[in-house]
């Protein structure tokens, strides 16, 4: 063996990884990945062809006219015919695939951003992107087929991108890029959104965007599980996001798909024919106006509150005529919807709970949480699904916040972007140390003097590229912006200590970048200490999904040492080729929008704001609008301090000049005038009012009885945290087996230690419930949950909770005995007494305590002991009852081990009947 590898040799001949391995998938040699090790005569032939290809015959890009018959499409196109050169090594079979295109390669295959011309390339897989289902895949063994198959697994990227700016070149890439995506297709199988970091930038922007789309992808009857994941994608915690398909389709192309929404039209008119109704939706959908005329929108009737109908500088997106629907002819128990509306508000119009529906949803591959607004084709599925017929009633017009640039940045607009960056690991693994050692690295390369400030994000170099990581390590954060609609991190840099392997951070890490769809580069750090042991790193990422390229996986795997700086310069490397994969764009060339990373009150500056720009430039002077703030920027400097003028895409600034303190995860706009941005954030506050009014339901188990036994539930979804791995791994282990035919358990995480703030963002994003064996969560924590309405249920004995789960799912659960936390104290300090015992000297930290309560000693948030309180004194006297903000001296039952810290959780039963 040359023991070469592809990036090696593709470095060697001067050529991009990708294109290195395009080339060798062309000649037929198997490499997966730019990892691959290739054997000496694959080098040799490789080394021919590549040179030989120099002087001798080339694939050739040719522009065809379109014949009229093929393409309706508005605008002119141009198809591109990707002539394969004749090569004896290759088969006429493999040539006929198109070879993928260099960056900046001419400006041919970037005029052809349209999926038509897909068609001309590929011959036999002309119908294939728009066979998106599984039967057919079969049919794609052949090498021929297997572009089309990775087209396929990009697909669910794309649909939730159609909107978003990079959307011309995603298409483009279907086909230019297919033996890329072949080459690649480990990475695709596992990262349906591997694609997605790239139109990242604009995802939050969707709900406001105009829908275009190109009219293949619009009439693809596409495979639902890809649609669905885009969907996921689009609505992943963005509270004021309105529910929209992956695909972005309009309303109308619903229609030709058989989902048309019936409507109901308040002015139901008798004279109508009953099969009028269909009809009509055809009409509706040839009427649509937004599949061919992107940024113009007809006018139609609102039904929304003033603030919506009319608001300043807003418009009104225009919707067809409404056909009228005989009320007559409804099916019984129809009913009729108006919208958009929130999940919260449908599932209470259907009489369902709202976990019945966000489990629907999930069953569609939509994850939303009760305030997101589902727009009406989501509602007529969710019908279909939850098995309640749905007429949709009024469709309010979608309000578009007119002063924010929202157009399709067009192919050849589209610049390479640096990749965003954030590392993740388990507590003591290095991530800090592995930040600091990379712009350490950077700054002696690159710099004299250091860096000076942090402001959420640095910058660094490698091989003349930047990598942007994010400042803030650790998947909470990633999560924290995650769960409110921000989706920066393009790669997702897991640490792991090769002297402890892996631990129950580095599960959620994988669990959360898994969730995001965030592609892993592993890091194998502390490779410099005596314990390391990297082969056991890997073999326990195996058991947690994550299979190492050189084991057959796909994901890249580093060894690395923060403290000695060995492998750090390789895993940027390793970042840039991942990115290149990524093939991350934006256009520098309009307004900045982006993502607010931190910001903070500063007594003498005012409102701070660290904004990490992701498509567009932003410019000192400008007047932005970020969440529900607005202002106009004073002084925007980089991320060492500096000051500067502008900031293009993938840069992140610090900006002064905002009135007020946007959150951590706010999109940002740029806009032209001041005026502007006022307008915007004061209608946006005026939303954010409203929707928090209409806050109302929660997801819990005892919710989920009514819709199991009806058997319209199928998965429940639970995260399991306990005390010890032990308890964790049997809770899970039985609690998967737990299914009947009408529903089955989905655990979606699992962790030893008490909940925390990510579980309760993991349970927010995806409609679970979190199970707590014997941890309690903090009262911040339960806060959190409760604001979130995320339900903890907390147990001591494992057959509790299998019992609970499994009369859930029978719709069998007795009355239950609810608990009602009463007190909490902290043990401040200990005495002996003699012949009593062990007494804490307490302080009631919140509620009261009473003598007769049950107790739980919580250490660390695990908890040590139940049982009942012994003695309650205030200074000598035996009182009843402590209140908050008193000390008192207290002794438990049986329980001789009361350390300081601990904390004494008061609570009694309550017997509450099921609904
Ligand atoms: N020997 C050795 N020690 C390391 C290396 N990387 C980090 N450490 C040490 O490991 C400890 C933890 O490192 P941090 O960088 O703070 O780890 P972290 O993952 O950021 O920790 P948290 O911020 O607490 O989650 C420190 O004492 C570091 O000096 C390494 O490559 N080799």
């Amino acid at each position: 063996m040359s023991n070469i590898k592809v990036h090696e040799l593709a470095k060697e001949l001067n050529m991009s990884s990708k294109d290195m391995l395009d080339k060798i998938n062309v000649m037929g040699i198997d490499a997966k990945s730019h990892m691959s090790v290739l054997s000496d005569m694959d080098v040799i032939a490789i080394r021919n062809t590549v040179l030989r290809g120099k002087n001798g015959p080339e694939t050739k890009i040719v522009k065809v006219v379109p014949k009229k018959a093929e393409v309706q499409q508005d605008k002119e196109e141009v198809k591109v015919v990707v002539k394969a050169a004749a090569h004896p090594s290759v088969s006429p079979e493999k040539t006929a695939k198109p070879q993928p295109q260099r960056q900046g390669q001419g400006q041919q295959q970037k005029t052809t951003n349209e999926n038509h011309q897909h068609r001309t390339v590929q011959e036999n897989q002309q119908q294939r992107p728009a066979q998106g289902n599984q039967q057919q895949r079969p049919a794609q063994g052949s090498q021929q087929q297997r572009p089309a198959q990775g087209n396929q697994q990009q697909r669910p990227a794309q649909g939730g991108q159609q909107q978003r700016p990079a959307q011309g070149s995603q298409q483009q890439r279907t086909h230019q890029g297919n033996q890329q995506q072949r080459s690649h297709q480990g990475y695709q199988q596992q990262r349906p959104n591997q694609g997605n970091p790239q139109q990242r930038p604009n995802q939050g922007y969707q709900q406001q965007r105009p829908e275009h789309g190109n009219q293949q992808q619009r009439t693809e009857h596409g495979n639902q599980q890809q649609n669905r994941q885009g969907q996921q994608r689009n609505m992943e915690g963005n509270p004021a996001q309105q529910v929209r398909h992956a695909d972005n389709k309009p309303s109308s192309q619903k229609n030709t798909e058989g989902k048309q929404p019936q409507r109901y039209h308040e002015k139901s008119n008798a004279q109508q024919k009953s099969n009028e109704g269909r009809p009509q939706q055809h009409q509706k959908s040839e009427q649509k106006p937004e599949q061919k005329f992107p940024n113009q929108k007809q006018k139609q009737k609102s039904s929304l509150p003033p603030m919506q109908q009319k608001p300043v500088h807003h418009k009104s997106k225009p919707k067809p005529a409404e056909p009228e629907i005989n009320m007559e002819e409804l099916a019984p128990g129809t009913k009729i919807i108006n919208v958009p509306i929130t999940v919260a508000g449908f599932a209470d119009q259907i009489e369902k709970s709202t976990s019945a529906v966000i489990m629907a949803l999930m069953k569609l591959g939509i994850m939303a949480n009760i305030n997101q607004n589902l727009d009406e084709d989501t509602v007529v599925l969710l019908g279909e699904e939850l098995g309640v017929p749905i007429m949709v009633g009024k469709v309010a017009e979608e309000v578009v916040e007119e002063g924010l640039e929202l157009f399709e940045d067009k192919e050849e607009d589209l610049k390479s972007r640096p990749p965003i960056i954030t590392v993740m690991g388990h507590v003591d693994h290095g991530k800090t140390s592995l930040l600091d050692a990379i712009r350490k690295t950077n700054v002696t390369s690159t710099e004299s003097g250091g860096i000076t400030q942090h402001i959420g994000a640095s910058e660094v170099y490698a091989n003349g590229h930047k990598i942007v990581f994010l400042d803030t390590p650790g998947h909470e954060a990633f999560t924290a912006m995650r769960a409110r609609g921000a989706h920066v991190t393009d790669i997702a840099v897991l640490v792991v200590a090769a002297d402890d392997s892996v631990k129950p951070q580095t599960v959620e890490a994988i669990s959360h970048a898994k969730a995001a769809n965030v592609p892993i580069i592993v890091a194998i750090n502390k490779m410099d200490k005596p314990g390391a042991d990297p082969t056991r790193v890997k073999q326990d990422l195996t058991e947690h999904g994550i299979l190492i390229e050189e084991w057959g996986g796909d994901t890249i795997c580093v060894p690395v040492s923060a403290k000695s700086g060995e492998g750090i310069d390789t895993l940027l490397e390793m970042i840039l080729l991942q990115a290149e994969v990524l093939e991350l764009k934006a256009n520098p060339n309009r307004l900045a929008m982006g993502t607010v990373i931190e910001a903070r009150l500063d007594k003498t500056k005012g409102s701070v704001a660290t904004l990490l720009v992701l498509n567009g430039t932003l410019q000192a002077g400008m007047s932005v609008v970020a969440g529900t703030c607005s202002g106009r920027i004073k002084a925007m400097t980089n991320f060492k301090g500096d000051t500067i003028r502008k900031a293009g895409p993938a840069t992140a600034v610090e900006i002064l000049g905002l009135t007020e303190v946007p959150e951590a995860g706010d999109e940002f706009n740029a806009v032209k005038e001041d005026k502007i941005a006022r307008e915007i954030a004061e209608n946006r506050k005026q939303k954010l009012r409203e929707e928090v009014m209409a806050r109302n339901s929660s997801v819990t188990l005892e919710q989920l009885f009514s819709q199991i036994q009806e058997g319209e539930v199928k998965e429940l979804n639970l995260i399991i945290k306990g005390d010890v791995q032990g308890s964790v791994g049997a809770l899970t282990q039985s609690l998967e087996k737990l299914q009947n035919e009408n529903v089955k358990v989905k655990i979606i995480h699992t962790g030893v230690g008490t909940v925390t703030e990510s579980d309760i963002m993991l349970a927010n994003t995806s409609g679970a419930i979190i199970i707590a064996f014997n941890v309690r969560p903090s009262t911040a924590i339960s806060s959190m949950a409760e604001r979130e309405k995320i339900e903890i249920r907390t147990y001591r004995v494992i057959y509790d909770v299998i019992d609970d789960v499994e009369a859930a799912m029978k719709g069998m659960l007795d009355p239950v005995f609810k608990e009602v936390v009463l007190g909490k104290i902290e043990i401040r300090n200990t005495f002996k007494v003699p012949g009593v015992g062990i007494i804490g000297g307490a302080y009631v930290l919140e509620g009261k305590v009473l003598r007769n309560a049950e107790i739980r000693l919580v250490r660390d948030g695990i908890v040590i002991h139940e049982g009942k309180i012994s003695s309650l004194k205030r200074f000598k006297d035996d009182v009843k009852e402590v209140n908050h903000g008193y000390e008192c001296g207290i002794g438990i039952e049986n329980y001789n081990d009361l350390k300081e810290g601990d904390i004494i959780e008061a609570f009694k039963m309550e017997e509450i009947e099921r609904k």
